[in-house]
């Protein structure tokens, strides 16, 4: 009807678990509120044959939906995949994972940042090589080479001593495991919003206690147990996360926007820890694709944001495509028509879908 606004349908493809605590009725109301409409796409049925969406978002494992995607970009040119296969892909083994993290380049004068020093083993053989652990030191994080969701993917082990490397099975990543007071930091990146918070990590290894521990320690997941388990373990002492400081806001912030760039990704959470032998000195330790953003304080708002962010920015698109293919009609000349054609894939102006207000938007593509 004339002067209706137009309705975004989002299309999301998730595994019952994420589809559980990621599709909350107040999300669904909010966004539905604010003109987005959350559809569930079912899995039973092809990608192409359903919708039409204007954006798919997505957590999806495997070939089969990787050719559905594609199938359906090629159908759907104008809708938005958030996030590309091809990106997420990067995630999905922790070295690759992590080696973006040392192409950045972040001006700061009183924090650095790095990732903890780590080799990857192929094979039992390795395992016991001794110049593989030149640069290594006792305990080490064995874990799973490939990060693909599944419960082994998390399966990790701090070894304590070579006996440890027994139980290890390849391909695996061996990492130095850093002392970092008990207290692991998340960021949750949902676009251009990003948050940091606290949650309980393992505790500290002291040069004294390694000496009388045996082997090695399974666990799986540990910043992601309810408090009560954890306190009933006596391993993973009660550590008070209220006294611990979060790293600078700014300084996660530019770590947060240069890994959206360099991945191309729009939605995953890093989590860093703060090396105790250098009290400024932060390590990132792992990458996830949209991670569980239920537990972040304000999660509708930040991802109705995120939604209307990618509408608008289909708009602006439209918009300017129709600009340019008038200034085309008219007889521009061809570099202002390239300068035109690259603003539509470029960071856009718009009026906000929610509050009216100006602001400068874009997302990863
Ligand atoms: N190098 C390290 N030094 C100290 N602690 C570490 C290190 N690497 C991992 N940890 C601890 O082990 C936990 C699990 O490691 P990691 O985050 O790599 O696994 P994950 O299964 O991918 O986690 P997630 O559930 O966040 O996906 C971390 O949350 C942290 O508590
Ligand atoms: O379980 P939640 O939904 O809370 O989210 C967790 C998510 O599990 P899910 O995507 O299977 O649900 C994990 O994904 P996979 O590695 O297993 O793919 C990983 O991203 C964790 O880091 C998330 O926890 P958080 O980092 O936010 O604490
Ligand atoms: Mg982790
Ligand atoms: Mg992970």
């Amino acid at each position: 009807m004339a002067g209706e606004k137009r309705r975004f349908a989002i299309g999301y493809a998730l595994l019952p678990k994420k589809e559980n605590s990621f599709i909350r009725e107040s999300l669904v109301n909010l966004a539905k509120s604010r003109g987005v409409d959350l559809v569930k796409i079912d899995r039973e049925r092809s990608l192409v044959d359903q919708g039409p969406f204007d954006c798919v978002l997505h957590k999806l494992y495997g070939e089969d939906w990787k050719i559905q995607l594609a199938d359906f970009r090629s159908r759907n040119p104008n809708a938005v995949i958030v996030d590309s296969p091809d990106a997420i892909e990067r995630l999905h083994n922790r070295i690759s994972m992590l080696q973006v993290v040392s192409e950045l380049k972040i001006e700061n004068q009183s924090e650095t940042f790095g990732i903890p020093k780590q080799i990857v083993i192929y094979d039992q053989g390795t395992l016991f090589d001794n110049q593989a652990w030149e640069l290594l030191k006792f305990p080490v994080i064995a874990k799973p080479l490939v990060a693909d969701g599944s419960a082994k993917s998390h399966k990790m082990t701090l070894v304590f001593n070579r006996d440890g490397l027994n139980k290890l099975k390849p391909p695996i990543v061996l990492q130095e495991f850093v002392n970092h007071g008990g207290v692991i930091f998340k960021v949750y990146v949902a676009g251009e919003y990003v948050q940091c918070v606290k949650r309980k990590s393992l505790p500290d290894v002291s040069e004294e206690k390694l000496k009388s521990l045996e082997g090695s320690l399974r666990f799986s997941q540990v910043s992601n147990l309810p408090t009560h388990e954890k306190s009933d373990d006596t391993y993973y002492k009660m550590m008070n996360l209220e006294d611990t400081e979060l790293p600078p806001q700014i300084f996660m912030t530019d770590i947060a926007k240069g890994l959206r760039k360099a991945m191309k990704l729009n939605l995953f959470n890093f989590d860093v820890i703060r090396d105790t032998r250098f009290g400024n000195r932060y390590l990132i330790i792992d990458i996830n694709y949209f991670p569980g953003y239920a537990k972040m304080p304000g999660y509708e708002t930040v991802l109705t944001d995120f939604f209307c962010d990618i509408m608008i920015l289909k708009e602006r698109e439209k918009g300017l495509l129709e600009e340019c293919s008038q200034k085309k009609m008219a007889g521009t000349d061809g570099r202002q028509l390239l300068n035109c054609e690259e603003e539509v894939r470029k960071t856009v102006t718009n009026s906000g879908c929610s509050d009216g207000e100006e602001k400068e938007k874009s997302i990863q593509v």
